[in-house]
């Protein structure tokens, strides 16, 4: 994908001045409530205009004031799902979900309904009429009503924000999977770094209708190190061995993990907050933490007066943060041997994953 835009674009006491170009098939819009992400996506979808600039979706133009060229909604080719999951009132849920599939020619369909229904749990939901369905119902359908249609890009604002964690967490590893399988691109908003880390690859931050930052969703998630609850949240995929005594064993590269929070898959990805990582300049004797592990410094780096210690754990990255005065003490610098402490009850289970390219997994 190689979305390049432009836009200006005043709404009473707000305005939008943006210039950039995204290139990767997983992006995000990220911003508190009020930046101006909403406000983008519909001047991408076409439902406003702009008031000067252009956009082009992979050297196609789509808006540009200058030469006077202004595509419609259909004629752009990109599907757009609100947070409310907007739907047609008059039409059931089923003839909701195929509007865009029966329109789309059978050339370009890339999706089997039957596929997505199972995917996004819709069976039961679809003899029903929309507005007999909850906000994450609706959501669900809104999306499997854009991925039929099978868009050159897909804008979803706020996909997950109408969903339960429950729900959202086992919608998570399938929006992953679909997003890669079905090729077709998708530029997300959100205000939940979670979120953003788990679906894109490159991140625009905006401010106040402003491009704040723009770069891959990790630096983004490392610059929140000092202000964000979890610090950097490290999330480790890790395999599933057996259980004892309570406690549930993983492998993570070369290294085991005990911890409490586990589930009966043979993978999962777990978070694990950088503040939950102690650092020891040797080796401690005994300790009540379960896990301790090597690691070398790779590097460090300051972000509001916290400083955050990238391990290499034979071959394995992980973040802890200290402050500024532990540096000082254990002369924390690159190529340093330390041990890392990790409580069992550290780790916490964000969701059960699935085998990248077996269909079988896929829910029946
Ligand atoms: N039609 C409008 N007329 C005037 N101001 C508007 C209009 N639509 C949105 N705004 C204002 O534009 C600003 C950006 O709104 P927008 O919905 O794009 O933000 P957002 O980042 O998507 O927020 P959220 O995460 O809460 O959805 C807000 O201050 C909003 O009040």
């Amino acid at each position: 994908m190689k979305l390049q835009l432009e836009v200006e674009k005043r709404q009473g006491a707000f305005s939008l001045q943006l210039a950039c170009c995204l290139n990767q098939p997983r992006s995000g819009l990220f911003g508190p409530s009020g930046s101006g992400k909403s406000s983008l996506l519909q001047l991408l979808a076409g439902l406003h205009r702009p008031d000067h600039g252009h956009i082009c979706l992979n050297d196609r133009v789509l808006f540009d004031s200058a030469a006077g060229i202004d595509l419609s909604p259909q004629q752009r080719r990109i599907g757009l799902v609100f947070q409310q999951g907007l739907l047609f009132p008059h039409l059931s849920a089923r003839r909701n979900l195929l509007y865009g599939y029966h329109r789309t020619p059978p050339q370009r369909r890339q999706l089997e309904v039957r596929q997505l229904v199972d995917l996004l749990q819709l069976g039961p939901l679809l003899d029903r009429s929309v507005r007999q369905l909850s906000g994450g119902e609706r959501q669900r359908l809104a999306l499997g009503r854009s991925l039929l249609a099978c868009p050159d890009l897909l804008l979803l604002d706020e996909p997950l924000s109408g969903l339960d964690d429950t729900l959202k967490y086992q919608i998570l590893p399938y929006l992953q999977q679909l997003f890669g399988r079905i090729g077709v691109p998708v530029l997300l908003t959100s205000h939940v770094l979670g979120e953003m880390r788990l679906l894109t690859d490159e991140v625009v931050e905006l401010r106040q209708g402003r491009l704040h930052s723009q770069g891959p969703v990790d630096a983004l998630a490392r610059r929140q190190l000092g202000s964000h609850p979890d610090g950097y949240l490290n999330l480790l995929s890790l395999e599933r061995l057996d259980s004892h005594r309570g406690l549930y064993r993983y492998r993570w590269g070369r290294h085991h993990f005990s911890l409490l929070a586990g589930s009966a898959a043979p993978a999962a990805l777990f978070g694990l907050s950088s503040k939950d990582i102690t650092l020891f300049k040797r080796h401690p004797e005994a300790s009540s933490a379960r896990n301790l592990l090597a690691g070398r410094v790779e590097r460090l780096f300051e972000v509001d007066n916290r400083v955050g210690v990238e391990l290499d754990c034979d071959g394995q990255r992980l973040i802890a943060q200290v402050v500024n005065d532990a540096v000082a003490e254990l002369h924390l610098r690159p190529g340093q041997q330390l041990t890392a402490a990790i409580k069992a009850s550290a780790f916490r289970r964000l969701h059960d994953l699935i085998a990248a390219t077996d269909d079988t997994n896929w829910p029946a």
